[in-house]
């Protein structure tokens, strides 16, 4: 995992070093790059050497993920969804396809896979081929949890779209929280620099970044990429005064809770990380109010994944680069699949 996450934030750092080739600032939108740089590390980390078609299915995902934010932000027409639109027929090409090269991975990794242990591979696709060849092994075929080949499909397809926009979200709005805030800046880089010097982050290292670990749950708590969670309840249940039948679902609005000035005190809306200093129970008092990747049996599965990308992505920019927000910059977050600046992240890059 990691040095997919090293590979991948390697190439962003050399285009932007190139970038400062010819001066000593310069000015750009981190949002792309943070978007290409999270699509090629889950790419990596999913499909190992074969992440080039991963590459393909991270265009089609972000491209299908734009589709669907329009239609939930269109009026419900029971049915509508099947009139042959040309967005409708865009989004079954769409799901034609990334099905299709996902199969083809599938088939190749199963062949290459039976000519060798199958323990070589050690990405995504493999832990599923392989869990699943065990069961069958140990079960036969017939048993209800063998995955079929479109189980595999659907899940390779959840790890993409839970995963990409959810880490270069929470990596873009890290950039802008330091930008405008020099000191914590300041303070992130110092104990990089203290952590690795001019070293390759380790995972011992990132395992020990205190500051920077306050400042990416600060930046969760303010802008958690999920801005809500949804659960439906199972049997009749009091809540306080109310009843809630079985079968409704409720909205957990993640955003509105983690800025409740009766939760967080009157600087709720401040960037404050020092709140996390002493850890995530000390901050919240114990309550459940601070839940950016969920909770409970289903809260997500990749947030060690991310938090370890963060850091890493975090910790080799900080060495190498300084950035302040450009005077282009226009502060609008946007919900749209995830929580983003909706006209970009511009910043002004220099050395450091
Ligand atoms: C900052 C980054 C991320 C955030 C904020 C985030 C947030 C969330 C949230 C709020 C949920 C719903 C949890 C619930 O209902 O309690 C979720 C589910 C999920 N996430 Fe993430 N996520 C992030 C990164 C990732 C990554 C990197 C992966 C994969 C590598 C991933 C894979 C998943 C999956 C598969 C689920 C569904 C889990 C299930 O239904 O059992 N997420 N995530």
């Amino acid at each position: 995992m990691l040095p997919a996450f090293h590979l991948s934030c390697s190439e962003m750092i050399c285009k932007w070093e190139e970038m400062l080739c010819k001066d000593s600032t310069t000015e750009l939108d981190i949002m792309p790059f943070l978007e290409f740089l999270s699509g090629e590390a889950i790419s990596r980390t999913a499909f190992g050497g074969n992440y080039e078609n991963g590459r393909r299915i991270f265009q089609l995902q972000r491209e299908q993920a734009r589709y669907v934010t329009n239609a939930m932000r269109s009026f419900y027409i029971p049915g509508w969804r099947y009139a042959p639109t040309k967005m409708h027929r865009r989004m079954n090409e769409i799901n034609k396809e990334l099905k299709a090269l996902i199969k083809q991975m599938i088939r190749e990794r199963e062949k290459a896979m039976q000519m060798t242990s199958g323990n070589e591979f050690d990405d995504l696709l493999s832990t599923l081929l392989n869990s699943n060849r065990k069961v069958v092994q140990e079960n036969g075929p017939k048993q209800k949890h063998v995955m079929t080949t479109e189980d595999i499909v659907e899940e390779c397809k959840l790890f993409f779209s839970a995963g990409q926009e959810t880490t270069s979200s929470l990596l873009v709005w890290t950039i802008i929280m330091l930008s405008v805030n020099p000191d914590w800046q300041a303070r992130a880089r110092e104990e990089v620099i203290e952590v690795f010097g001019t070293n390759q982050p380790d995972f011992d290292g990132l395992g020990r970044l205190k500051v920077v670990t306050m400042i990416l749950f600060e930046v969760l708590r303010l802008y958690p990429p999920a801005t809500a969670v949804l659960r439906t309840i199972e049997k009749d249940t009091q809540l306080g005064e109310m009843l809630l039948p079985a079968r409704t679902t409720i909205f957990l609005p993640t955003l509105l809770v983690h800025h409740d000035v009766e939760l967080w005190g009157e600087d709720a809306s401040d960037f404050n990380p020092q709140r996390f200093s002493e850890g995530i129970s000390k901050a919240t008092k114990g309550r459940i109010s601070f839940f950016p990747f969920g909770w409970g049996h289903r809260s997500c599965i990749g947030q060690n994944f991310a938090m370890i990308e963060a850091k890493l992505v975090l910790s080799m920019i900080l060495q190498r680069f300084k950035f302040k927000l450009s005077p282009g910059y226009s502060h609008r977050p946007l919900i749209s699949v995830v929580l983003q600046p909706e006209h970009g992240a511009q910043i002004i890059l220099s050395k450091y």
